[in-house]
């Protein structure tokens, strides 16, 4: 033959008994094929050289239609498809190019062209994806008998279906298995499996004519109608996909409608190439089945939980339109597929003659079971690694069992591969690693991440799009982002396993922990409060080592007001909760625990870390004296410098950390933790009396008193714990005899303190239109989390101090200073909030009667002073004078039970 292009075509005749012979050759040359088998498996062409032949005989009705094809391209010379004929040793001769003969009616031209334009590879029961995923059987009966029934109900109000599962979920077996199905249930139905990679399956060239050349063939009275529209326009196959689905598919079914449902299923979308073309896929099918005569078609599209398909269903179908179909975990079909692949292997492995059934025991089938996430991938993984019969199926699943030996790789191959290829196409791989290791060790909401991670809102969601088919991504941000299956995270935590994506190493959880470290050393934001104590959990599991020593100096700057934020340890309580229920006899020591939080861990953690050595000091100082030599230059030493060359030792950090730890037990006294020991004093700094008033009196939390004190923390801290015992031979040498009533003069000093506090937030707070102005209501709102806005806020700030006003000028001696401040609050402030009104009357009147020389005259003048005295006094909020002593007493009590338990002098105590 010779190699010039050249075609020849004779006609074909519809004369019965007439033989027609139509060739298309064309030039080039044909590679050499692969040997034959008999069983009409081919071996691998080679490259096309040769010329290409196309003849069609046609013998009575039928026509034998052969395509000679040469080119320059590898071409696979086996398997066969049906009908086609692959490595036959005559066509090797022929330099080895690929044959398909196709039989079929004469009066088929259109199908023929068809046919060319085909991938018969991504049709359900091809050779190609042997061997095909399928539902074991009995598993994942509901389902298949959920979608046969969707598919085979003519009332139903939907017409598409979007079946999605997490990778390895098992879609592709539930999709085959019901492609199986439908014809024995008396459906059609037209398959296209995509294939991620794959010359021909692995884009969506020829999706439709693929689909349309399958309902040519099997729905007998799409045959014709079909036919035609390709005879007459054969450019067809290679226009639009919009236009293929309109003129191949939607038309010839509607042109007879009365002929039943056929079903399309198409598996794999996320597979298909291009997330653009795969979203075309689902805009030109909902195109089909909303137009006004939809045609008698049912669509099942199978994928993983890709955002953009979720978001390309959302938008082209609206609401309820189309049918979500969740492939979910199922510990009871993986189970059975287990224990009878361990049977059938236990019967077909020679080896296993000796081994007793039932094998494995029921223990090793239930960790199997578990292990799996109630997923497929996992359990089919494990079955392929033991049924090698190569090896002892014993040996094998010795090693799944125990995955640090030796083959562990090989046992979880299949599955780490998948996890590979779906991490390594991931977009924005930088910010993976530092997000899956929040995400594995320390469990976080995508919202959190961003808050930790410093990132735009939102973020995380971004960089975890190309995961959702092995993370569970949340779309509120609000929700754990959980793993679907157990074993992901295995791999992830596993170094040998997932290469440079493991988070495992301890490296990579030093890296999170500095992270998470800087947003807690940073100003106090009112979000994640409560995460402090799971994140403390996360810290002191790292091993004591020198690496670990680098966190030393950020633990010490941790913000103490996360530290003492009653969320911080309330949440623990709460979470404890279940348990002491459980365990009345021990509620009080689980309490105390609980109101610890993790101080105690924390500080042993600190306790059991290495010191940095004296050459690593050293050398940082010596890098941040380079450092400061360099920056010179830009005027002056970087304040980071200064915080380096500081670098704490971890003793210093443990003190505070001890210290924190004694604040907290004072704090907490109030719920019946046990007695903070301290050291015995006769004699308290005025600052250390009203901090205890603060908290025992006006019941103060401990995160409060900075602000309401104007101290620092350290200055808290250091007078707090000036209580607690210190090292023997260091113990105080205390005054003999207390200085006559320090706490009344310490309670009047406080309320000096307050009342000018409660005057300048109103003249910063420009009368309470700026409330940020005001740090008590800041304060405030980072403390009440469900509070809406800091305006609502200042208010109950304003008003709050004024009760606190009112209980310490109750506690004063006699003081005609301070009954000339108290006319300093503006009457706005108090007047207009009842609560602390009424308080304010109510106690400052009492404490009026304890002036030497009180009479009635400045109590009512004092009364009088209220304006619109009446409106005021008929007020709900007004105080029944009875529960008003009451409570009085009761805080005076609570603040005397403290000077006891702190073991105090009584000459601390208030007289109630
Ligand atoms: N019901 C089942 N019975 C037996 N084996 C199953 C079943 N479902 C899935 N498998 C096996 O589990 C593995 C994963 O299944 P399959 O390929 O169907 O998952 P998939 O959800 O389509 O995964 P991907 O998203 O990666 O394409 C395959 O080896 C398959 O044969």
């Amino acid at each position: 033959m010779s190699a010039d292009r050249r075609q020849s075509r004779v006609a074909p005749t519809r004369a019965s008994g007439r033989q027609t012979m139509v060739n298309h050759i064309g030039g080039g040359r044909g590679g050499s094929g692969g040997d034959g088998h008999t069983n009409g498996t081919g071996g691998a062409g080679g490259h096309g050289m040769g010329p290409s032949l196309s003849f069609d005989i046609s013998v009575g009705h039928l026509t034998m239609h052969n395509n000679v094809h040469g080119n320059d391209e590898y071409v696979p010379g086996g398997p066969n498809r049906q009908n086609a004929i692959g490595g036959d040793p005559l066509h090797d001769s022929h330099s080895g190019p690929l044959i398909h003969q196709n039989i079929h009616q004469y009066r088929d031209r259109g199908i023929d062209t068809l046919h060319r334009s085909v991938a018969l590879e991504a049709i359900h029961d091809s050779m190609d994806s042997f061997p095909q995923p399928k539902c074991h059987p009995e598993t994942r009966t509901k389902m298949l008998r959920d979608l046969r029934g969707w598919v085979l109900d003519t009332d139903s109000p939907t017409n598409i279906l979007w079946l999605y599962g997490p990778a390895g979920a098992g879609k592709s077996a539930i999709m085959q298995t019901l492609a199986t199905q439908l014809p024995e249930h008396g459906s059609l139905g037209v398959c296209f499996f995509f294939k991620r990679g794959h010359a021909t399956r692995g884009n969506a060239r020829t999706l439709f004519t693929t689909l349309a050349y399958q309902l040519a063939l099997n729905v007998e009275w799409l045959r014709d109608p079909i036919n035609q529209v390709v005879e007459q326009k054969p450019s067809i196959i290679a226009q639009s996909m919009a236009t293929q689905m309109q003129e191949l598919i939607s038309k010839p079914c509607r042109s007879d409608g009365t002929r039943g449902t056929v079903a399309i299923l198409i598996d794999g979308l996320d597979e298909c190439e291009g997330h653009d073309i795969q979203v075309e896929i689902v805009s030109v099918i909902s195109i089909a089945v909303s137009s006004r005569y939809p045609p008698p078609l049912k669509f099942i599209v199978a994928s993983r939980p890709e955002p953009h398909i979720r978001e390309a269903f959302n938008s082209r179908f609206p609401l309820g339109t189309y049918r979500l179909f969740n492939v979910e975990q199922s510990f009871e079909d993986v189970r059975k597929y287990l224990s009878d692949e361990f049977v059938r292997i236990h019967r077909e492995h020679d080896t296993m003659a000796r081994v007793p059934s039932p094998w494995p025991s029921e223990d090793v089938l239930k960790k199997l079971v578990q292990k799996s996430s109630g997923y497929f991938i996992y359990a089919s993984t494990i079955i392929k690694f033991v049924d090698d019969k190569s090896y002892r199926p014993t040996e094998r699943l010795a090693v799944v069992e125990n995955p640090k030996g030796s083959c562990t790789e090989s046992a979880l191959a299949t599955l780490d591969q998948l996890y590979m290829t779906i991490l390594s196409s991931a977009p924005r791989q930088s910010q993976l690693i530092p997000i899956l290791s929040a995400i594995v060790h320390l469990h976080l909401t995508a919202g959190e991440i961003d808050l930790f991670f410093a990132l735009e809102h939102g973020e995380t969601q971004l960089v975890l799009r190309g995961l959702h088919s092995v993370l569970n991504v949340p779309q509120d941000n609000k929700d754990k982002i959980l793993s679907h299956h157990a074993s992901f995270v295995d791999f992830l935590k596993d170094p040998d396993r997932s290469g440079n994506f493991g988070v495992g190493t301890l490296k990579n959880q030093i890296a999170l922990a500095q992270s998470l470290l800087q947003f807690y050393a940073a100003p106090f934001q009112r979000n994640e409060i409560q995460f402090l104590s799971r994140f403390i959990r996360f810290i002191v599991s790292l091993p004591p080592s020198d690496a670990v020593v680098e966190l030393a100096p950020l633990i010490g700057s941790v913000n103490p007001e996360y530290i003492f934020h009653p969320e911080t340890y309330l949440y623990n309580r709460k979470s404890m909760a279940p348990w002491l229920e459980k365990s009345p006899s021990a509620p009080l020591r689980c309490d105390q625990r609980a109101y610890v939080g993790e101080l105690p861990s924390m500080i042993s953690w600190l306790k059991n870390m290495r010191s940095p050595s004296a050459d690593v000091i050293e050398l940082w100082k010596d890098y941040a004296f380079m450092l400061s030599m360099d920056t010179m230059r830009y005027g002056g030493a970087d304040p980071s410098v200064q915080q380096m060359v500081s670098l704490s030792p971890p003793a210093d950090v443990m003190a505070v950390w001890e210290d924190y730890a004694f604040m907290l037990s004072i704090d907490t006294m109030r719920y019946g933790g046990a007695d903070p020991s301290v050291q015995h004093m006769v004699s308290l700094s005025p600052e250390l009396l009203q901090i205890l008033i603060s908290i025992a009196l006006l019941r103060c939390r401990l995160s409060e008193l900075p602000t309401k004190l104007d101290l620092t923390w350290t200055e808290l801290r250091t007078t707090l714990c000036s209580l607690r015992p210190k090292p023997a031979g260091n113990e105080r040498i205390l005054p003999v005899h207390p200085p006559h009533a320090a706490s009344p003069w310490a309670a009047r000093d406080l309320a000096l303190q307050l009342i000018r506090k409660i005057v300048q937030n109103h003249i910063d707070t420009n009368e309470g239109v700026n409330p940020s102005a005001s740090r008590d209501a800041v304060l405030l709102y980072n403390r009440l989390l469900t509070a809406a806005n800091l305006e609502e806020v200042y208010i109950i700030s304003q008003y709050l101090l004024g009760i606190h006003i009112s209980y310490l000028v109750r506690l004063s001696p006699p003081c005609p200073v301070l009954y000339r401040e108290l006319w300093h609050i503006p009457p706005l402030v108090m007047w207009s909030s009842p609560p602390s009104g009424h308080e304010l009357i109510h106690h400052v009147s009492k404490w009026l009667e304890s002036f030497p020389d009180s009479g009635m005259e400045l109590i009512t003048f004092w009364q009088q002073a209220v304006p619109d005295h009446d409106r005021y006094r008929i007020n709900t909020w007004n105080l029944d004078p009875d529960v008003g002593e009451r409570n009085w007493r009761d805080r005076v009590e609570n603040y005397n039970n403290m000077v006891v338990k702190l073991h105090l002098p009584d000459s601390l105590k208030f007289l109630s």
